[in-house]
């Protein structure tokens, strides 16, 4: 084998960690579309960010191509296209498709222990050598949820939405739909984010019980762990949500309609009045949510993502679809902090469909699926990088001014 070969093992079952995503990109398993080549920032503890490309099409309705190529479905489905160069608005309930920068190259499936792939990139060749086959998984971005922007990826002849094949050769492309506010979007915004997964694995409720007890997972409001048998686990950790504090303090917020539009380059820049309705504490700790409007609220316990595993927030399934929580799902590694740190809330948005609903303070509203790194990720969420959300309370996106 020639010097400039790099040899890649990936051993453990799991999500791959920042480092070894930078591999895989110089491998060519990550690409993106010439003249965008990959930014460092792109880069978070377990995830790559992936950003919008050139254009947008507006399509009649939302789909999965099956036996078809996403551009298959383009040509039947779509009324128009929009140039997002210079940026464009997108218009609240309707459905844009817009091809993203990145592309995969996921290895096809082998037997375990081979070669995977073999690329140059600069004079060096990179050979990952892998046990377990590799697939992806996407999710919106916590900004993304928070404007109650609805984002999910689809690739060519899939049947689920954000889940991507191992083997799958090929581009991404990204649904988009504004529900409350028009957004303004633009070439290279990131509204969506990227794991690869060696093989699948997650952690059983015992492991979460277990790793609670040395390494807590969630923090009562006063700062202290929750006890152990205090948890509340079944195929993952649930969460509750929080309507509790003196009176007069803000718990939630309820989207406006019918606002202007948020241009997604705008930080810190709009007034949260102008698009939010708050919710205040009541004595009662209950709300009634009203159909089909948008809610911001937090988990009433703080999380923390201890820098071994990584997390995503799943929606809770009431059984029978009236409440729909979560849009965002990934949780970084280093989220919450260390121990002492004791935690962040999670933010939680909601939406009640058809029926008025009743949610009361401490109701279980969402569960956390862990899943272990194959590696520590060498920057975690927090302090090694810019974090928007570390420490958060209840908090709104990015682009709604700070008090
Ligand atoms: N429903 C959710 C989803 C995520 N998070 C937290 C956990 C994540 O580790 C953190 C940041 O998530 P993203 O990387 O998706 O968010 P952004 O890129 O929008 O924020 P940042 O700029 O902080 O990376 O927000 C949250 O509190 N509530």
């Amino acid at each position: 084998m020639s010097s400039d070969t790099q040899e890649v093992y990936l051993r453990t079952k799991g999500i791959l960690p920042v480092q070894k995503l930078r591999v895989l990109a110089k491998a060519g398993i990550i690409k993106s579309e010439e003249g965008y080549p990959l930014q460092e920032d792109q880069f978070q503890p377990n995830s790559i960010d992936l950003r919008l490309g050139e254009k947008a099409y507006r399509v009649r309705c939302s789909f999965l191509p099956e036996d078809e190529t996403v551009d298959e479905k383009l040509d039947k489905l779509s009324q128009y296209e929009i140039s997002i160069r210079d940026g464009a608005i997108l218009e609240p309930n309707c459905v844009y498709i817009i091809p993203l920068l990145e592309e995969l190259q996921l290895p096809s499936h082998i037997s375990p222990q081979k070669t995977l792939f073999n690329d140059s990139d600069e004079g060096t060749s990179y050979r990952v050598i892998s046990g377990e086959h590799l697939s992806a998984k996407a999710n919106p971005k916590s900004t993304t949820g928070r404007l109650d922007v609805f984002t999910r990826v689809i690739t060519d002849h899939s049947h689920r939405f954000e889940e991507i094949r191992s083997g799958y050769k090929g581009k991404l492309y990204l649904e988009v739909v504004p529900k409350s506010f028009p957004i303004r979007v633009k070439t290279g915004h990131r509204l969506n984010q990227l794991r690869l997964r060696h093989g699948y694995t997650v952690l059983s409720d015992q492991d979460i019980l277990r790793t609670h007890s040395s390494n807590p997972l969630l923090f009562k409001e006063d700062g202290r762990a929750v006890p152990v048998d205090d948890l509340k686990v079944s195929d993952g950790l649930f969460l509750s949500v929080n309507l509790h504090d003196q009176k007069g303090k803000v718990v939630g917020y309820k989207a406006k309609k019918h606002r202007n539009y948020i241009d997604l380059d705008k930080i810190n820049y709009y007034d949260v009045s102008e698009f939010w309705e708050p919710i205040y504490a009541q004595h009662d700790d209950h709300l009634i949510l009203e159909p089909e409007a948008f809610y911001i609220f937090a988990s009433k316990e703080r999380c923390r993502i201890p820098e071994h595993l990584a997390a995503e927030m799943i929606a809770y399934d009431t059984g029978s679809g009236e409440l729909r929580t979560h849009y965002a799902g990934f949780f970084d590694s280093g989220f919450g902090g260390r121990i002492k740190d004791q935690g962040a809330r999670a933010v939680l948005e909601v939406r009640s469909h058809d029926v008025p609903f009743l949610i009361e303070d401490g109701q279980t509203f969402c569960s956390m699926k862990f899943e272990p790194n194959t590696e520590v990720p060498e920057t975690i969420y927090g302090d090694d990088i810019k974090s928007n959300y570390q420490g958060q309370e209840l908090k709104l996106g990015k682009h709604f001014k700070e008090k």
